[in-house]
This record gives structure tokens, C-alpha cells and sequence, in this order.
């Protein structure tokens, strides 16, 4: 973005100490760090009224995943004794990072188009309470993430007025930026905005301002805004800490972490992405409750049942604060990873704040024989899904 910048550069070439501090003058909201994508992806075209059925495939699956495969090696395995013999994940979900490398085929997201003010929209008709207003959100820090498979992300946290939650934003791609991070504060010096993660391109050595005007040494190029490649593949994820960290075959959601890390990350994936990671566990119950659930399905129950009998609601969770944070990092439509019809309109918000254009289905690796894992526990909770809560999963995709 030529001519704007963060903060002060030295035109005379002298460089300044490192904790020189001038005040930036001006805020700017586009930037590239290190442009992971080189191939191009846009909007599928279709009909959302025929297109938006349940779906088996929606992925193109002839090539194997480069990530989250029943291959990928565990640099440190848990303890046996942690494992179920008959169901031992092949890749533990969580453990495994996003990949850049061995994209050269990768399985691209196919997306279905969405509708929601049509009933025909394929996002069902339910419409979910939503609050008048959005929450407000702040971005206090953000931090490049390197992962282990040589793909990057920034990792944004986020303050809020409605809880007082660290929920997050692991972002993909150069090109989204939050507004709240990068407005100016008063009173803060050129080293409280670096630190803070208030800055263009890369951090480096002895780099003293925040703005575009910076180059790393190694002369990486800072690029400007990319709207052009159409809307984000954006997930909205909630937290699970039995799927992403200790190796729970109850669910999908490691696998699905994973899998979203890995379709952000496509080098043909130029729109960036987005997971909006909301700290609401156990579907908004919590994690001590959503244990007494599990112990509740083991007594018979299904994962609904196990709610009601606990005196919660089936899904407590809400999504206002995704839609914020969302805006807050400049969108204002998306391509949603989800199955779920709900999650479409909710987090569209009440004045459709948010637009989701495509749906991409999140189909489990073992359906499309691509490795992840099977246990009847999950499968249960994925018939239960589809059968009380409306998902867009085909069972009879489900391999015998
Ligand atoms: N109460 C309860 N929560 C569960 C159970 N299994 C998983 N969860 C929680 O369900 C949430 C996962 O939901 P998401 O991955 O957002 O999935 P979803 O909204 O159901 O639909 P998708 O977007 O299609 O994946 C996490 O908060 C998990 O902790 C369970 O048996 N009971």
C-alpha cells in the first residue's frame, strides 16, 4: 500500500537506536507477510437452492492430503497407556501443523454456494436468537507463527466487553489485518507497537519503526491489500480440549483444526483464512460439564441427551463474537467451513454484518479414505449431529 505507513522512516539513511520511538503518524490496514499462495481460487458458481444438499465429497479427494495423514509421523507419541489399543488416532489430532510444503496437488476446498435470506439458501430456516447489537472486540497482540511444516500464521488474541475470555484469530496469508491491533494508541512509542505486533511486513534484528516503509534484509518485498481474490475460507471453531489435546476419538475436532490449517494454507488459497478460535468448550457448557456428558454417553446416552439431562441447552454457544472479530479484521464476506446450517446464520449477525457466500463441507478424512481416524464414539456423535442437530453430513457417505 504505497504511501502509507505506520510510522517514521529515516530518509538520510542513518539508523536509529533501537529504542528510538517516534510517533506514528497514520494507521493502515493491508500489508503482506510473506505471501504463502501462488495459485489462484475463487467463488464456485452454482445455485445454492440445488447445490446446497448434503454432502459426501465436497472435497476433491483423488490426491492425499499433505497434512493430518494417517502417515504423519508423531515426533513425540503420547504414552501407550493413553491409548486405545482398537482406536488409536493415526495422526493425534492437534499435534499436526499446517503444511505449505508438498502442496503441489493438493485437495482443493470445493465450495457450495449459501443463501440464508432464501429459504432454498441451503442453511436451513432455524433462525438463531442474535443480540441487536455486535460485542465489541480489541485485538491487544498478534505474533508470526511459524509451524512445523514451514507454513506461517499469526496468531491474533483478542479482549472483548461481553466475557473476559483470551478468544483468538489464527490467521493465514498476508493480507488481513486487524483494525483494532493497527489504530494507533495513545501515548505508545514505535517499540510498543512492534511489540505489540502492530507492524508491516517482517520483525528483524535492530528494526526500529512499524510501518511499510521497512524492509527485512533479506529485501522481502511488502505488498499491499489483496481483496481481489474474493472472500477468506474462514473457520469458526470452538474450543474442544479433549479432541485437540489429549487424543479424544469422541469427536472430530482435532481433525478438523488440522483440516482447516491445511486448506488455509494451500498455496492455491490466495483469499487468505481465517480461524476464529471462541473458548467455548464442551459447545459452550464448559469442560468440567461436558466430562459428566461424556460420562453420560457412556451410560447410554446420546451427546443431545447428555446435554438436556445435565440441564443445558444441546448447543449454548453464540457467535457474536466471531462476527466482531471478523469485522474487526476486515471482512465482510467469507466461504465458511462448516456442516452446520446454524453456525451460517448466526454468524452473519442480526444485520448481516457478515456475509457467508459459500459453505465448504468438513467432511472426516476416514469418510473419504484419507486417513484419519474411527471409533464408534465418533461416529455416534456425527450421527447425532445430523440426525437431532440438522447437519449437512451424509451418514450414508460413511464407509462400512
Ligand atoms: N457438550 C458437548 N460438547 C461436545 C461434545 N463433543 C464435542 N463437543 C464440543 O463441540 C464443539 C465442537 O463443535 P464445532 O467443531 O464448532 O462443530 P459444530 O458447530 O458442531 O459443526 P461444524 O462446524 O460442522 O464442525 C467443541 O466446543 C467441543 O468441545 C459432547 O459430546 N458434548
Amino acid at each position: 500500500m504505497p504511501g502509507s505507513e505506520l510510522g517514521q522512516s529515516r530518509s538520510d539513511g542513518t539508523r536509529l537506536p533501537s529504542f528510538y520511538s517516534p510517533r506514528p503518524e497514520t494507521r493502515s490496514t493491508s500489508h503482506n507477510d510473506g505471501d504463502l499462495d501462488h495459485v489462484d481460487f475463487s467463488l464456485s458458481v452454482g445455485n445454492p437452492a440445488t447445490a446446497a444438499t448434503t454432502e459426501g465429497a465436497d472435497h476433491d479427494d483423488s490426491t492425499p492430503a499433505p497434512f493430518a495423514q494417517a502417515s504423519t509421523p508423531l515426533t513425540q507419541p503420547p504414552p501407550n497407556s493413553l491409548l486405545s489399543p482398537a482406536f488409536t488416532p493415526p495422526a493425534t489430532p492437534g499435534t499436526s501443523t499446517p503444511s505449505a510444503a508438498g502442496a503441489a496437488a493438493p485437495p482443493e476446498p470445493r465450495g457450495i454456494p449459501v443463501d440464508s435470506s432464501i429459504p432454498t439458501g441451503g442453511c436451513g430456516t432455524k433462525q438463531p436468537r442474535l443480540l441487536e447489537t455486535l460485542p465489541e472486540v480489541e485485538c491487544i497482540v498478534r505474533a508470526r507463527i511459524p509451524t512445523t511444516t514451514g507454513a506461517e500464521m499469526f496468531l491474533h488474541l483478542y479482549t472483548n466487553n461481553v466475557d473476559n475470555k483470551e478468544h483468538l484469530a489464527i490467521v493465514f496469508g498476508g493480507n488481513i489485518r486487524s483494525k483494532s491491533l493497527d489504530a494507533v494508541r495513545e501515548g505508545e512509542t514505535e517499540m510498543d507497537r512492534l511489540v505489540r505486533g502492530a507492524y508491516t511486513g517482517r520483525l528483524f534484528p535492530g528494526r526500529t519503526t512499524s510501518g511499510l516503509s521497512e524492509r527485512a534484509p533479506d529485501g522481502q518485498a511488502e505488498a499491499g491489500n489483496s481483496s481481489a481474490n474474493g472472500p477468506p475460507l474462514v473457520r469458526i471453531h470452538s474450543e474442544c480440549y479433549t479432541g485437540e489435546t489429549v487424543w479424544s476419538a469422541r469427536c472430530d475436532c482435532g481433525e478438523q483444526l488440522d483440516e482447516a490449517a491445511r486448506l488455509m494454507s494451500l498455496p492455491s488459497n490466495k483469499a487468505g483464512g481465517i480461524i476464529i478460535y471462541l473458548r467455548q468448550e464442551g459447545r459452550g457448557i464448559g469442560l468440567g460439564e461436558k466430562l459428566k456428558a461424556y460420562n453420560l454417553q457412556d451410560l447410554g446416552s446420546d451427546t443431545v441427551e447428555a446435554n438436556l439431562l445435565l440441564r443445558h441447552p444441546a448447543d449454548a454457544r453464540s457467535y457474536g463474537l466471531a462476527t466482531a472479530m471478523l469485522r474487526d479484521l476486515g471482512q465482510t464476506e467469507i466461504r465458511l467451513l462448516t456442516n452446520n446450517p446454524d453456525k451460517i446464520r448466526a454468524v452473519e449477525g442480526p444485520h448481516r454484518e457478515i456475509v457467508v457466500k459459500e459453505r465448504v463441507a468438513m467432511v472426516p478424512l476416514s469418510w473419504k479414505g484419507r486417513g484419519g481416524f474411527r471409533a464408534p464414539e465418533v461416529e455416534g456423535y456425527l450421527k447425532t449431529k445430523i440426525e437431532k442437530m440438522g447437519h449437512m453430513l451424509d451418514m450414508a457417505t460413511l464407509p462400512r
